[in-house]
């Protein structure tokens, strides 16, 4: 056991699906993978194992907002060897061209934390997706009929409710498609332990026009985002 999880020595795949909200790794679990184990419910922080067309595969929530991820990305890179982490969350849209439910794939993640820049010492360090996760997920979601992708940047912040929203105006000249809380860390993370990271987002909300799916709808209805990702797992050796 590490610290914050809760499993054995081999009982986490070395591929691992990671949403932010806990109970949407356990619809992931039972909805997707086969010969489920939960390995880990410390903190409520659900984590579960099992296989998917053959390949094993972990769903480990990691909680919002970069430190929290943080704790969770380093003990499975540092305690049970996970090789490669797809998080799997739900993002808000930044842009008109970015609709509802459309998919994100994160090439690379800016951000306002405060955490990269005491790693670098006020250097600005670029945070960036696997390139061959990236190009797997982007071939799994257009082989699909009727799922809308787009390939760039998201910005990984610390507020869901911002003080300063028009503070995000320069990072959307800039090319940024949308908002999440995680991905920035993840890649930093993944670099530093020399391991794979990529994340797909569903957008749950759009900043613009303020429309937004429920709380159900964000635990329980991303089946797309979910299958995109796993199929960029397993194609990528997972
Ligand atoms: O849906 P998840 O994966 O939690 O991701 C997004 O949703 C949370 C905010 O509602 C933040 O964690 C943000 O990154
Ligand atoms: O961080 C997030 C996640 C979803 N939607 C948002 O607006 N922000």
């Amino acid at each position: 056991m590490s610290t914050h999880l809760g499993a054995e020595p081999g009982q986490i795949a070395p591929t691992v699906l990671m949403p932010g909200d806990p109970l949407r790794a356990q619809w992931i679990a039972e909805t997707f993978l086969d010969d489920v184990e939960c390995y880990s419910r410390v903190r409520g922080m659900l984590g579960f194992t099992g296989t998917w067309q053959g390949h094993r595969v972990s769903v480990q929530g990691s909680g919002m907002g970069q430190p929290s991820l943080a704790i969770y990305a380093t003990e499975l890179f540092t305690s049970y060897d996970v090789r490669t982490v797809v998080r799997v969350g739900s993002c808000g849209a930044l842009t008109e061209d970015v609709g509802l439910r459309d998919l994100v794939i994160a090439t690379g993640a800016c951000t306002d934390s405060s955490m990269n820049r005491i790693r670098f010492h006020g250097y600005d360090y670029a945070p960036v997706a696997d390139l061959d996760l990236v190009v797997a997920a982007r071939d799994a979601a257009r082989a699909r009929e009727g799922l809308v992708v787009h390939t760039g940047l998201v910005l990984s912040g610390d507020s869901f409710y911002h003080p300063r929203p028009e503070l995000t105006a320069p990072m959307v000249a800039h090319g940024v498609l949308a908002v999440e809380m995680e991905a920035s860390a993840l890649y930093t993370l993944a670099a530093a332990h020399g391991r794979r990271a990529l994340a797909v987002c569903t957008v749950s909300d759009h900043v613009v026009t303020g429309v937004e799916l429920s709380s159900e709808d964000r635990e329980r209805s991303f089946a797309p985002m979910v299958e995109v990702a796993l199929a960029a797992a397993a194609r990528d050796g997972g």
